[in-house]
């Protein structure tokens, strides 16, 4: 076990805890970063199963994320639109599969109507809350104490417009059943993407994939630094005082001035903090947890939706597969979609075997596109949920009441010790683009305060 010394210690090398590292150094601090796994990226992986190269986590990019198009640019990395010609479809509660162009769901004219007055209504609301600091709007507690069903529910009558709308933040984005969290939470993730109208705009919200893949990021960011990239070292243990740290890690001790914990809040208490965290600390940590997607990939030997017309671009609340998209790789002849399948849904098709799991899931994705898609040449079910250092997908979300109680103090520094990671950052937040804005911040105040 060797142990060396250095500024600061990034513990965690996805895209947040490497763009810390980056901005540290080229401010003159010293740094080593601590992965627990054999490769960099986090939730950033790019992988190639069976032939086909498929992003297993994060991708795409929107236009308003500018931190992380600015990090593309650095990087020299080139993106491509994706493919979005033809009809979107929608399947509705009888099983009615409907071909539609534009924003809103070819559904009766009345329930259109109440489907525009809750974007209308709910585009209000995310301005007034804002993004920066939504537990400390005059109405947060409010907000924070009622479901985003049961609000959804005062709202309107009309079943399908309310199941439509609660897609956009449940399914679609939190990952976690909609009476499960707040209306104040789907507030901030719909602030956090600019307005909810930008949620319900697939066109923007998912617009621009990277070539290659978006885990270049961080293993761009990561080669820069070299061998202070410590892979296959989960940090075990931080000792901490108000005079700096020591992180003991599996083959490696870093001792530093600060430390920056850039992994998802749900693994903090992973780490054998010594002394412990203060009691505060420890209450707020159990009230964010991570939700649960299994992204599903699917590859055929062409895009065969396109000559039928199909954009691929599909939806349904009522779906085992709630939402799907044309992910063809750039200058790829093979067609591939991807397609959801979120939270309680995720966990009864894991009781089911992978065979009866994969039927059911391809027989969904039939639904919109026909036959031919029950037999992909490549498939693939992404399993965050079983990875140890995430344990689920996308991103950690407070439980009902927990952003206006904790929100406030979710980044305060513990003495020494940083939090750092897209699923505490506003603009961004639960995404890449937060993640990057997120370590520039806490590199920013680490060296302001270094200096000071
Ligand atoms: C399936 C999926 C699809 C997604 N799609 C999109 C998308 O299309 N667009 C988008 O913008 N975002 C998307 N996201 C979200 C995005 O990937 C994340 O918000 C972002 O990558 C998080 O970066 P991070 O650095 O904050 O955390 P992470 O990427 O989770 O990085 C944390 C790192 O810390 C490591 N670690 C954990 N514990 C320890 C320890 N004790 N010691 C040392 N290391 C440790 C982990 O191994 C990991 O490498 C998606 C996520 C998933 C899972
Ligand atoms: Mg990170």
């Amino acid at each position: 076990m060797s142990a060396i010394e250095r500024d600061v210690v990034i513990i965690g090398a996805g895209a947040s805890g490497l763009t810390a590292a980056t901005k540290l150094r080229a401010a003159g601090l010293s740094v080593a970063v601590l992965e627990a796994r054999d490769r960099v990226g986090g939730r950033l992986w790019t992988n190639h199963i069976d032939g086909a190269m498929l992003e297993l986590g994060g991708q795409w990019v929107s236009p308003d994320q500018t931190a992380l198009l600015a990090t593309l640019e650095e990087l020299g990395l080139d993106t491509y639109s994706r493919y979005r010609e033809g009809d979107s479809v929608y399947v509705d509660a009888e099983g009615v599969r409907t071909r539609f162009t534009g924003d809103i769901f070819p559904v009766a004219e009345s329930t259109a109507a109440e489907m525009e007055r809750l974007i209308t209504l709910l585009d209000e609301l995310v301005e007034q809350v804002g993004v920066t600091e939504p537990w400390a709007h005059a109405r947060a507690k409010e907000y924070d104490r009622i479901s985003w069903s049961a609000w959804l529910a005062e709202q309107t009558d009309d079943v399908e417009a309310r199941d439509n709308i609660a897609l956009f933040i449940a399914a679609a984005m939190l990952t976690k059943p909609s009476h499960s969290f707040s209306l104040l939470q789907a507030l901030l993730m719909a602030a956090s993407a600019g307005s909810f109208t930008h949620l319900v705009e697939a066109d923007f919200i998912l617009d621009k994939r990277v070539v290659g893949g978006l885990q270049q990021v961080p293993i761009k960011l990561a080669e820069a630094l070299g061998e202070d990239v410590h892979l296959s070292n989960p940090v075990r243990r931080l000792e901490w005082s108000e005079d700096g740290v020591s992180a003991e890690a599996d083959n490696v001790t870093v001792n530093a001035r600060y430390a920056i914990v850039a992994v998802p809040p749900n693994l903090y208490s992973r780490i054998d903090f010594q002394p412990p965290l203060p009691r505060l600390s420890h209450q707020m940590h159990q009230h964010m947890s991570l939700g649960l997607v299994i992204k599903v990939h699917a590859v055929y030997e062409t895009p065969f939706w396109r000559e039928d017309g199909l954009s691929a671009t599909a939806f349904s609340p009522y779906e085992l597969v709630h939402e799907a998209y044309d992910n063809t790789n750039h200058e790829d002849p093979r067609g591939t979609l991807v397609g959801f399948v979120s939270d309680e849904r995720a966990d009864e098709v894991f009781k089911l075997s992978a065979e009866e799991r994969r039927e059911r899931i391809l027989t969904s994705l039939s639904h919109y596109y026909g036959e031919q898609a029950l037999s992909p040449v490549v498939y693939y079910e992404s399993d965050w949920g079983s990875e140890e250092w995430t344990r689920g997908a996308y991103a950690a979300s407070f439980d009902l009441g927990g952003l206006s109680r904790y929100g406030a103090m979710q980044s305060t520094p513990v003495g020494p010790i940083y939090w750092s990671t897209s699923d505490l950052a506003a603009e961004g937040y639960q995404h890449v683009d937060g993640a990057i804005r997120k370590g520039a911040d806490t590199a920013e105040a680490i060296i302001a305060r270094h200096q000071a």
